[in-house]
C-alpha cells in the first residue's frame, strides 16, 4: 500500500540522510528504528510527500508523489495517509471532535457526517465522553487517543506514525498504542511507525533497522531484523 523505491535524501549543506532506500509496506504494522539521528523522521516525511526525495519514488496506495506539485501531493496526503506524531498537535481553537472530524470535512464530508464518524471512532477509542472538550482540557493520553481517531477517522490506506506515544508514560503509551494498532488492523491499513523503544517496536509485524545501516550514508534494500 505503501511502496519507497530507490529514496535518497539529504538537506542543504548536510552527508545524505537516506540514501537508496526501499520500503514496501502492505497491510501490516512496520516499526522503523535506529538511534537518533538515523533518519526515521526523514523517511516518514519522504513517504508523506512532505519531504521531496532528490531521487526516488513514493507510491502510496497506487498515487505517486512524482511529478506532482505541493498542492497535488497534499491531496494524495489527504485521502490515503493518515499521520500520527509525537505530540498530538491538536488545533487548540477546537474541541477534540471537531479535530477528529476535521480531515473528513477537508475530503468534503458535511459537518453532520463529519462529526458522527468522528464520534463513533471517539466511542472505539474511549474518548467519546470527552468529545466537547478543548485539547487544553484533557490528558496527554487523551489527546494522544484524539490524535490517532483523526489519523483514522477517513479510513487512510496507510498511517504514518512518528514516535505516537513517545510523549507518554510507558503505561499510557501501551495503552494508546493498542488502540492504534488494533483500529489500524480492523481497518487492514498500513502502519509505519517511527519508534526508539524496543518494546513498542516488539509489537509490530516487522521491524525495518535504518541504524543497522552504513552511517552516516544508509545503503539500499530494506534492513534487517524481522519477526
Ligand atoms: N530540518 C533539518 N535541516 C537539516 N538537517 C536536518 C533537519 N532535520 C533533520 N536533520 C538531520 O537529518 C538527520 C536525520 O534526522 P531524523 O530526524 O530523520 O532522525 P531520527 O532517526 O528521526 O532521529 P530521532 O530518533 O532523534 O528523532 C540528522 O542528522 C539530523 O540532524
Amino acid at each position: 500500500m505503501i511502496e519507497a523505491r530507490g529514496l535518497t535524501f539529504g538537506f542543504p549543506r548536510e552527508v545524505e540522510v537516506l540514501r537508496d532506500v526501499h520500503l514496501a509496506v502492505a497491510d501490516e504494522v512496520v516499526a522503523l528504528t535506529g538511534p537518533s539521528g538515523s533518519g526515521k523522521s526523514t523517511l516518514l516525511l519522504c513517504l508523506a510527500g512532505i519531504l521531496v526525495p532528490s531521487s526516488g519514488t513514493v507510491t502510496v496506495a497506487g498515487h505517486s508523489f512524482e511529478g506532482l506539485d505541493l498542492e497535488g501531493r497534499s491531496r494524495v496526503r489527504r485521502e490515503h495517509l493518515g499521520l500520527v506524531f509525537q505530540f498530538s498537535e491538536l488545533i487548540a481553537e477546537l474541541t477534540l471532535a471537531q479535530n477528529v472530524a476535521l480531515p473528513l470535512e477537508l475530503l468534503g464530508a458535511s459537518s453532520r457526517e463529519a462529526s458522527r464518524r468522528a464520534i463513533a471512532l471517539m466511542e472505539e477509542l474511549g474518548i467519546a465522553e470527552l468529545s466537547s472538550r478543548y485539547p487544553a482540557q484533557v490528558s496527554g493520553g487523551q489527546a494522544q487517543r484524539a490524535a490517532v481517531a483523526r489519523g483514522l477517522v477517513h479510513e487512510p490506506a496507510v498511517i504514518l506514525a512518528d514516535e505516537p506515544t513517545g510523549a507518554l508514560d510507558s503505561t499510557t503509551g501501551a495503552v494508546v498504542l493498542d488502540l492504534l494498532l488494533g483500529a489500524a488492523r480492523r481497518r487492514g491499513a498500513a502502519v509505519v511507525m517511527a519508534t526508539h523503544d524496543r518494546a513498542l517496536a516488539a509489537s509490530a509485524d516487522r521491524i525495518v533497522d535504518l541504524g543497522s545501516l552504513s552511517m552516516p550514508v544508509h545503503g539500499a534494500s530494506e534492513a534487517s531484523a524481522t519477526r
